[in-house]
């Protein structure tokens, strides 16, 4: 994040979006396939359009994501959903997309299932892209879930979590997964969540702000207002 006058958020996620792309293609020079990570939520949906039309092999690029909510594919909240309707449209449709949920009641049953699926994956992922909530979460690593040690200290790829303060159980990514990758990004809008990572780079207690797990990776912020 600089000081210089911020672009409106459909241009940065242009921005973004080419960014990403190039990621991709210069990974997808020395390797067969290139995957990323991409997150939920209500800000990636211009930056899934803008990078659904970027010229890349898209046959050859996988996506998955960074956390979901243990929900139907089809549901309103599902981040899966979201993914589909938004970025792989087009030639972007032909990427692989893995998704983090399967038909198990409960993350807890279907995680073993999920981090099958995910092995097939050409890890390490070549972006991350991070979302956060105005709570400091990133992924589903929120400061009030349960799981929030075991997920910051497993070397399991995905991790079944409740949250009190969230409706759904969900699955994540492990931080160690998220760590891994090439590269970094931190994807946020509005004043709210800029005061936020403020105060996530002014302090180190990851159990208060999850974030800060993610911000020595190093992670690129593609912030607007
Ligand atoms: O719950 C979630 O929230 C965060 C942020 O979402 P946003 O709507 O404020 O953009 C997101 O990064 C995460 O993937 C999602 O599951």
């Amino acid at each position: 994040m600089t000081d210089t006058t911020p672009l409106p958020r459909e241009q940065l996620s242009r921005q973004l979006a080419e960014a990403v792309a190039e990621a991709l293609r210069v990974d997808l020079a020395h390797q067969d396939n290139a995957l990323l990570v991409v997150s939920g939520g209500s800000t990636p949906v211009p930056f899934f359009a803008a990078l659904a039309s970027c010229e890349l092999p898209w046959e050859r690029v996988q996506v998955t994501l960074a956390d979901e909510r243990w929900v139907a594919e089809d549901a309103e909240d599902s981040n899966a959903r979201l993914v589909r309707a938004h970025l792989l449209q087009g030639p972007a449709a032909a990427a692989t997309f893995v998704p983090l949920t399967t038909a198990d009641a409960t993350p807890e049953q279907g995680a073993a299932a999920v981090a099958e699926r995910l092995a097939g994956l050409a890890w390490p992922a070549s972006v991350v892209i991070l979302g956060m909530g105005g709570d400091g979460h990133t992924a589903s690593l929120f400061p009030d879930s349960q799981e929030l040690s075991l997920a910051l200290a497993t070397d399991a790829p995905a991790v079944a979590v409740r949250t009190p303060s969230q409706p759904q159980p969900r699955i994540t990514l492990s931080a160690d997964r998220l760590h891994q990758a090439r590269r970094h990004v931190l994807h946020i809008t509005g004043g709210n969540k800029r005061a936020v990572l403020a105060r996530a780079l002014s302090g180190d207690d990851v159990r208060e702000l999850p974030i800060r797990a993610f911000l020595a990776c190093p992670l690129a912020t593609y912030w607007a207002p």
